[in-house]
Parts: C-alpha cells; sequence; structure tokens
C-alpha cells in the first residue's frame, strides 16, 4: 500500500529537507550507503532502523524525544522507514521498539491537536489514519517490544502488531485512556481492540479509559506476554524466529483475510472520519480540555 497523498507530500518534504537515511548513526561510522555488507544501520532523525538481513528482521526504534509522541513529522517519517524496509525483499519481520528510557510512546501529539487550524486537523487524522493502515495491513510480521509506558496512540500502534511482548515493569502501562481525556477512540481503532481482546473486555476498557498494568494486560490480552525488562529483545526475536518460519505467502494471505473488514471500514469511510475528527477536536469544549491536560503536562516538573 503507497503513502497516501498528504502524508507521501510532507514524506517528499522530508526527504528534501534531508530526513532520509545516513549513518553514521549514534557517533558511531558506518560503511556508506549502499556500501552493501548487510549489518549497515539506517536512520531518519525520529527512527532508528537495525537491519539483520541475514534473519530476513530489522528492529525499528522509536527514538523522538522525550515521549515519541506520534507529531506529523514522526509519523512521516516512520512510515518512510517502514516503507524502505516493505520494499526490500530481505526482510520479512519488524520488532518495533522505543529509544527514549521509559516509553514506547505518549501517543497523539497534543501540540498537533490544540490551538490548530481545521485543516491541519485534517491532514493530521490522515496521517494517524495512514498510520494505522500501513501498520495493520503491513505484509511483514511485526513485533511490538513494547519498553515503556504504552497509553492511547501508543496503543494504537501496538495493536496493529501481530505480536506484543511487554517488559515486567509496573510503570509500563498499556490501554486507550482516550475517555479520561474526554475523547472518544475512532471507530477503527474500537475494532482493532474488539478483535484483540474481546466485546466485552473492550467495553470495559474504553469506558473506563484503562490502563493496564503488565499483569493486567497479559490476562486480559493485550499482550501476548510479560518477561523481565532484559529479557524484552530475546524475546521478542525469539517470537519473530518462530514466526519468520511460516510460510509468507500463507501467512500474509491469512493476516490479509483476518484483517480485511477492519481495515476496509476505515478505507470506505475515511473522509467522513476525518470530518467527524476535524468536527470534533475542533469543538471548545474539547479544546479546553486538550489544553488544560497539556499544561498540567507541561507543569509537571515546576
Ligand atoms: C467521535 C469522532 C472521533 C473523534 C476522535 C477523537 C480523537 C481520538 C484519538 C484517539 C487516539 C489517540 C489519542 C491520544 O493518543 S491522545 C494522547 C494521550 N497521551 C497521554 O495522555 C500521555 C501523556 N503523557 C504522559 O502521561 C507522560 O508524558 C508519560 C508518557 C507517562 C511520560 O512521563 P514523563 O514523566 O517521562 O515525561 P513528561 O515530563 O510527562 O513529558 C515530557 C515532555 O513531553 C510532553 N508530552 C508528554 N506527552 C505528550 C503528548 N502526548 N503530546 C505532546 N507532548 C507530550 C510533556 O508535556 C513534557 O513537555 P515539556 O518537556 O514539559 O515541554
Amino acid at each position: 500500500m503507497a503513502l497516501a497523498g498528504g502524508v507521501r507530500v510532507r514524506a517528499r518534504a522530508l526527504l528534501r529537507a534531508g530526513a532520509q537515511f545516513r549513518g553514521p548513526v549514534l557517533g558511531r561510522p558506518e560503511p556508506a550507503a549502499g556500501g552493501g555488507d548487510g549489518t549497515r544501520r539506517f536512520a531518519n532523525l525520529r527512527v532508528l532502523v537495525e537491519p539483520d538481513p541475514a534473519a530476513g528482521v530489522a528492529v525499528m526504534k522509536l527514538k523522538s524525544p522525550p515521549v515519541n509522541s506520534l507529531s506529523l513529522e514522526f509519523m512521516t517519517e516512520f512510515l518512510i522507514s517502514l516503507e524502505k524496509l516493505e520494499n526490500d525483499k530481505a526482510f520479512r519481520g519488524v520488532v518495533i521498539t522505543s529509544d527514549c528510557p521509559g516509553v514506547f510512546s505518549a501517543g497523539l501529539d497534543l501540540t498537533e491537536l490544540c490551538g490548530q487550524n481545521p485543516a491541519h486537523y485534517a491532514e493530521y487524522w490522515k496521517a494517524v489514519q495512514e498510520l494505522w493502515l500501513r501498520l495493520f495491513l503491513s505484509n511483514m510480521v511485526l513485533v511490538a517490544a513494547i519498553n515503556g509506558v504504552c497509553p492511547a496512540g501508543g496503543c494504537l500502534m501496538a495493536l496493529t502488531c501481530d505480536v506484543r511482548v511487554l517488559a515486567d515493569n509496573p510503570k509500563f502501562v498499556i490501554g486507550l485512556k482516550e475517555t479520561q481525556l474526554g475523547i472518544v477512540v475512532p471507530f477503527w481503532l474500537k475494532d482493532n481492540l474488539v478483535n484483540t481482546i474481546g466485546h466485552r473486555a473492550s467495553e470495559h476498557a474504553l469506558q473506563l479509559g484503562l490502563l493496564f498494568p503488565p499483569a493486567e494486560a497479559l490476562q486480559v490480552g493485550i499482550v501476548d506476554q510479560v518477561v523481565p525488562e532484559d529479557q524484552l529483545q530475546s524475546t521478542a526475536l525469539s517470537v519473530m524466529a518462530r514466526w519468520m518460519a511460516i510460510p509468507d505467502h500463507a501467512r500474509h494471505l491469512t493476516k490479509a483475510m483476518m484483517r480485511k473488514a477492519t481495515a476496509d471500514s476505515l478505507i470506505k469511510h475515511r473522509d467522513a472520519d476525518i470530518q467527524n475528527f476535524v468536527n470534533f477536536i475542533s469543538r471548545d469544549s474539547i479544546q479546553k480540555t486538550l489544553q488544560v491536560y497539556l499544561q498540567k503536562l507541561k507543569q509537571k516538573k515546576g
């Protein structure tokens, strides 16, 4: 699936601005682009990709400090990196994890949702839809190695993956807390959750805006495994190895069959979903609530 119009335009702008794959990364000298040694890491500004072509797997590390919030730039760069991997036949699986200590992703970037104009909200929501669709329908095996708190839009990303492994730390909660912020999850994210944990558990989780600590997350089924923090990466890679043993075409066709109806319901109603979002987020009452919340977050340190 190609990037949607608005996201593609922004992707081109980012690429023109130099946000393409480059080295050295993290200060380590690396072979020049196209060096072909098969071990080269690549990165744009906010996503670090560590490829292991021999295994057919890449690790994507979200590194948009402080909290990997889903800004337009971050989502665009993430999708560029994902598309690059999808277009490379060497890669059949991706582990998604965070490079920001203690936070997988803080979810939607609240500064994108506050005090902007309707055109911006529409562009932003289109990018969120695109992120979800591209991940949800990815041909590759996606394993989320959740090494930090994972609320709302962070959980949205994790829910698109085939497997979620959570590090066992009581601070690392996961869930869709939207109602706590006075907002409502879109129907397609609700469907994604229902497909994952069932209808009744989703009703409770969504209405109460529950954030599950590891043991509860495992019990309700929003994650598949909870492991000690120091075993997260190795567990994610061994889960991946199991999935990689299945012939790709059969696995992928099965995944597509299982996910088609959920994805189609958004694909068919994308414009209406954008309009709903713009109307909802532009309301004075919603703006006020989000602004107060953002202020509280900013004052936390002071
Ligand atoms: C019916 C029609 C349809 C209508 C549809 C409506 C929309 C539905 C959308 C559904 C999908 C997703 C919704 C969301 O994702 S909303 C975002 C929810 N996220 C949160 O509530 C998390 C907020 N953040 C935190 O709780 C904490 O930051 C943390 C992640 C636990 C980390 O804690 P920390 O102590 O390590 O860091 P902290 O000091 O709090 O933050 C550091 C700086 O980062 C800023 N920040 C944090 N989160 C966000 C964010 N989500 N967006 C933007 N900025 C964020 C924070 O303000 C600090 O900034 P500064 O350094 O003080 O300037």
